[in-house]
């Protein structure tokens, strides 16, 4: 049976440090620390970009993107979710929306979700009303409490063609 719709869901973290630039859905926090990895970090869009390959049957983020390959060294992550993006709209199949939460205990995400919004919908051709950002604390609680790294959550739909 062919089933016109897929759901994919995505997880990323990465550790808040000093020095380097706090960069969620392809904006830039002002914040006294930010996110680790090897690329720009921004583990909204990650979540994101596992979100979409995952309902597309297409695996995760660091088979496409490696993360041993020097080419991705300081990407940025709006470049790799367009890339992903586009591998799953070969495979047939196109976003219908998206949901994320950020799990911060700081800073205020709030404020920044429209210009995350809007990122997020230009690189995947959305409606901005299909595209969701929403920010939660951790209630102190846990790493992400003690503010040692900040965490994404995302749902994604996908519909054939
Ligand atoms: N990093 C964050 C965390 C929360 N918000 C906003 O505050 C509301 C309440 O958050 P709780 O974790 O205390 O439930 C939340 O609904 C967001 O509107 C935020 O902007 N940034
Ligand atoms: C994006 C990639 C590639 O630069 O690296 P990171 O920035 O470390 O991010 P992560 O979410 O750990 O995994 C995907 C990686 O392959």
């Amino acid at each position: 049976m062919t089933v016109p719709f897929r759901v994919g869901q995505g997880f990323d973290v990465h550790a808040l440090v000093e020095g380097r630039p706090l960069i969620l859905g392809g904006v830039t926090i002002p914040h006294t620390h930010g996110l680790k990895g090897h690329s720009d970090a921004d583990a909204l869009l990650h979540a994101i970009t596992d979100a979409l390959l995952g309902a597309a049957g297409l695996g995760d983020i660091g088979r496409h993107f490696p993360d041993t390959d020097p080419t991705y060294k300081g990407a940025d992550s709006r470049v790799l979710l367009r890339a992903a993006y586009a591998k799953v709209q070969e495979s047939g199949w196109q976003a219908v929306n998206v949901d994320a939460t950020i799990h911060a205990q700081a800073p205020k995400i709030m404020p920044h979700a429209p210009a995350m919004v809007a990122n997020i919908a230009s690189d995947l051709g959305l409606p901005e009303d299909c595209v969701n950002v929403k920010g939660k604390t951790n209630e102190h609680l846990g790493y992400l409490g003690r503010k040692e790294g900040i965490a994404a959550t995302v749902v994604v739909l996908l519909a054939k063609g």
